[in-house]
């Protein structure tokens, strides 16, 4: 066997060289390096020391077995075999080719052997084990920092990506910065510009202005040079030796300055100069001349008449500026106009207060407004004599004023021609001791209204009927009222003084109450005992008409074109349409041509009360006329005109603004067409005309239909009582644009007439729940729907992050109600709404949205707004159409 090193033979034990020298040198045996060879000798010693150390001895070591190998031998060897019931033997030749001898361990070095390769190997194992651990160990260090790296790396990455963003944001945010300011300096340039141009066409105007006054001023020198060389020349010729006078005397104005002989200053010349040296007869360039053109020292306040309808360019016509003007004004005013376009009077009168002037409302003149002028222009007011007073008895139902006008007009009336009727045509005149007096013979308050509401005042004094046995009244009250608000006054008749129960006293008292005082009591207004059915004081009433006439001294001229009011009208089926007119001023002739509201004619006959032709009818005097071309409005004012044309063209303009008003009372009067008034006026008006059956039943229905009103609508009960819905009631109606409520009670012929004309608004109930129920419904109805605001959602925005793609996106939880996509928001900080407008984007995690709910996290971006700052809240609302209510 050859040698083999330390090192070598280690590995085959499979223990480190290290400790192999340590065995070597236990056992004695010298090595120094692990490369030294070991004999086969200090092999045997080794392993004997190493017996020797693990407790065996050398006894127990038995010998070497030999083996000797030969190379080529053979033998015969016997086998037997057997079976059941066979012995059998079996020769079996063995060759040996070559025979060499080998010592091979013994058993018990075999098992130490195998002892020590086992533990070996078993270190071998752990080892192994022991690097695997390592390596697995090393691999996932590797991997930790791989990852680590990677991890970095992706931080890294991130990092970027956040910084790319930041700065894409901050170009964008800068770009945006960048044209905003280039718009604003492009805003400045044109503005900049447009001065400029400004500046240059006011310089260009302005030396346009002064080469214009030069040129003025060269020409009114050269007139005034050419004229003085004419009078000195005409003077030299006339007055040879006076030259040094004339001389004088034009110095002496030169020393005056410019003046003219009426000591007005002379245009164009400043004062202290003279433009010419007459000396010299030559122009004198003016040292400092004075234009006669100057700015005003104080801005120039017009006063403009607006008519109802006006366009820009005549408005800017009126007050001498420039159309222009007119429409910068409008377009701050939101309203975008043009050149010709018609502006309404509240608008140009707007427009004109604004501009620094004052706007009036323009009267308009109708054509029979002219023709009244003129006509009363011809009237010499010197002239005027004293006139009949004109006489309406008012009163409450059943008070007696019918009989007080009949007795009157039976007994007084004076029937000069025999066979004589008198006729009843509306108005009447008696001739008194103390002179005539004429009467309205329509009692009660509807034609007075009538006239009142068509602006016409035909009566001077009322009678207001009182019945003794029942005092005051409601309509005795309206009475007062109405005779009050035209400025009227009043003679109280106490009437039915004959029955027992008259108590003239309380009528006193209760008249006083109503600031209607008698004379007897320190008042002024006479009280008159009366009977319209005897007759007792009729003619003390008379003699207290005519004395307070008297006071007033009631005058008109005589001998002028008439004019008047129409007091009755109606269609004969024989003559055609007829009026009563009175005339109030001048004197009415047959022949004459009238214009009368919107009909108009030559006066084929003029009648008075009793039926008989008249040739003429003074002031204050009734006439019936007839040739009209159709029937007129009691009220319409009367006026004869000369020229046919002129009347047909007044007539139908007349028509023309009738229907127009009564095509606007009608909308005004329609309950459903109250809604119109709601823009215009802060506060709906409803106003009710109320008749009930009984006196209970009005003041019920007053006082519950007046409580409807709240601070949206105010409900108005113009006027009640009891009875039927009379003409007069409908024609208050109309007047005050009021809807007719009849509870229990019906409308009569007449009224239902002039209802259907008009158009009137008339209910009938006989429940005053109902009725009740009906006008709240009603108005509720008019009140219509109104827009409230309800929020429906609130976010709270945790962070902001902003995208070149998204702009600045509000990072946000919803934390109550809903978000939506389409609905309005507020951005509010502090609880203060600092922005309004609505969503671009509402998404969570990366889809869009239509709405996120409350606990639910989402990104908002808000439209035209990027200043949503964290802790800022988002409120999202909806807009609700709610129908307004009384309540
Ligand atoms: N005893 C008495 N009765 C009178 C007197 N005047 C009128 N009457 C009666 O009172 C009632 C009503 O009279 P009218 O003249 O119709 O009363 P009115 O005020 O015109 O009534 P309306 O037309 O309904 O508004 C009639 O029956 C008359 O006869 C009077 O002086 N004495």
């Amino acid at each position: 066997m050859s040698d083999v090193t330390v090192k070598q033979l280690a590995g085959v034990l499979g223990i480190t060289a290290d400790k192999l020298m340590e065995q070597l040198e236990s056992a004695g045996i010298p090595a120094t390096s692990e490369d030294e060879a070991i004999s086969n000798e200090s092999k045997v010693k080794l392993l004997e020391f190493l017996r020797g150390s693990h407790g065996k001895d050398k006894k127990n070591l038995s010998p070497r077995k030999k083996v000797v190998l030969k190379r080529k031998s053979k033998e015969v060897l016997r086998v037997s075999s057997s079976g059941p019931g066979v012995s059998k033997t079996k020769n079996i030749n063995i060759e040996v080719k070559k025979k060499k001898v080998a010592v091979g361990p013994s058993q018990t070095e075999m098992a130490e052997i195998e002892k020590e390769r086992l533990e070996a190997q078993r270190a071998l194992d752990d080892r192994k084990l022991q690097l695997e651990a390592e390596e697995q160990a090393k691999r996932d260090a590797e991997e930790k920092i791989k990852s680590l790296e990677q991890a970095g790396k992706q931080k890294e990455a991130e990092q970027k990506a956040k910084e790319e963003q930041e700065r894409l944001a901050l170009e964008a945010e800068q770009e945006e910065i960048r044209k905003q300011e280039e718009a604003q300096q492009n805003l400045v340039d044109e503005q900049a510009k447009l001065e400029q141009a400004k500046a240059e066409s006011v310089n260009k105007e302005e030396a346009k202005k002064k080469r214009h006054e030069d040129l003025v001023n060269q020409q009114v020198q050269k007139a005034i040079a050419e004229r003085a060389n004419r009078k000195k020349k005409e003077q030299t010729q006339s007055q040879p030796a006076a030259p040094a006078a004339g001389k004088g005397k034009a110095n002496e104005a030169g020393n005056k300055g410019n003046n003219t002989r009426y000591g007005r200053k002379q245009l164009h010349v400043q004062a202290g100069h003279q433009r010419f040296d007459r000396k010299a007869r030559k122009h004198v360039a003016p040292s400092n001349a004075e234009h006669g053109f100057q700015l005003p020292a104080a801005p120039v306040v017009k006063t403009v008449a607006i008519p109802e309808n006006i366009t820009v360019s005549d408005l800017a016509k009126e007050l001498s500026i420039k159309a222009a003007d007119i429409i910068k004004v409008l377009m701050k005013m939101g309203m975008m106009v043009t050149i010709n376009q018609p502006l309404d009077q509240d608008t140009a009168m707007l427009v004109v207060e604004e501009l620094g002037h004052i706007a009036e409302e323009a009267v308009e003149q109708t054509k029979a407004d002219i023709l009244k002028e003129e006509s009363v222009s011809s009237i010499d007011e010197e002239n005027a004599e004293t006139r009949p007073p004109v006489v309406t008895v008012m009163g409450h139902v059943d008070h007696g004023k019918t009989s007080l006008l009949d007795y009157i007009r039976k007994t007084k009336v004076t029937d000069k021609e025999a066979g004589g009727i008198t006729q009843h045509i509306g108005a009447y005149h008696v001739e008194t001791e103390k002179g005539v007096i004429s009467f309205i013979d329509t009692p009660g308050h509807a034609a007075f209204t009538a006239m009142r509401a068509r602006g016409a005042q035909v009566t001077d004094i009322v009678i207001l009927v009182v019945a003794a046995n029942d005092s005051v009244m409601p309509q005795t009250k309206e009475g007062i009222a109405h005779a009050k608000a035209a400025g009227v006054p009043l003679i109280v008749a106490v009437n039915k003084v004959d029955l027992q129960d008259a108590n003239v006293d309380k009528v006193k008292q209760d008249l006083a109450a109503h600031e209607v005082v008698p004379e007897d009591w320190g008042g002024e207004v006479q009280f008159i005992e009366v009977s319209a059915l005897t007759g007792q004081g009729v003619d003390a009433l008379l003699d207290a008409i005519s004395l307070q006439a008297e006071v007033m001294e009631l005058k008109a001229v005589k001998d002028s074109d008439a004019s008047g009011i129409v007091v009755e009208s109606s269609l004969d089926k024989g003559r055609g349409p007829v009026a009563t007119v009175l005339v109030k001023s001048g004197t009415l002739k047959k022949g004459d041509m009238i214009l009368c509201g919107e009909q108009f004619g030559r006066i084929r006959s003029l009648i008075d009360e009793n039926g008989n032709e008249i040739a003429a009818a003074g002031p204050s005097i009734p006439a019936v006329v007839l040739g009209l071309s159709g029937v007129p409005i009691a009220g319409d004012e009367f006026l004869v005109v000369k020229n046919k044309k002129h009347a047909r063209e007044a007539a139908q303009e007349h028509r023309e603004r009738e229907r127009e008003t009564r095509l606007k009372r009608k909308q005004a009067a329609k309950l459903e067409n109250l809604m119109s008034q709601m823009g215009k006026e802060a506060k709906l008006e409803v106003n009710l005309l109320v008749k009930a059956d009984v006196q209970g039943s009005v003041e019920a229905l007053r006082e519950s239909l007046e409580s409807i009103s709240n601070d949206d609508v105010n409900v108005n009960v113009i006027s009640s009582g009891v009875g039927g819905i009379t003409n007069a009631d409908a024609q208050l109606a109309a007047a005050s644009s009021a809807i007719i409520i009849g509870f229990n009670v019906r409308a009569d012929k007449a009224a239902r007439e002039f209802i259907k004309e008009s158009d009137l608004d008339l209910h009938y109930f006989s429940i005053i729940y109902e009725a009740i129920d009906q006008v709240k419904r009603s108005v509720t109805g008019i009140l219509g729907t109104e827009i409230k605001e309800e929020i429906i959602g609130n976010a709270d925005v945790r962070d902001v992050f902003r995208s070149s793609k998204f702009g600045t996106i509000a990072g946000c939880l919803v934390s109550d109600g809903v978000v939506r996509k389409d609905n309005p928001i507020r951005v509010l900080r502090d609880n203060v709404v600092i922005f309004e407008g609505e969503l671009e984007s509402l998404r969570r995690h990366k889809d869009d949205v239509k709405e996120v709910k409350s606990g639910t996290e989402c990104g908002i971006g808000v439209k035209q707004y990027n200043d949503v700052q964290p802790g800022d809240q988002i409120e999202c609302y909806e807009r609700i159409e709610v129908q307004r209510t009384l309540d």
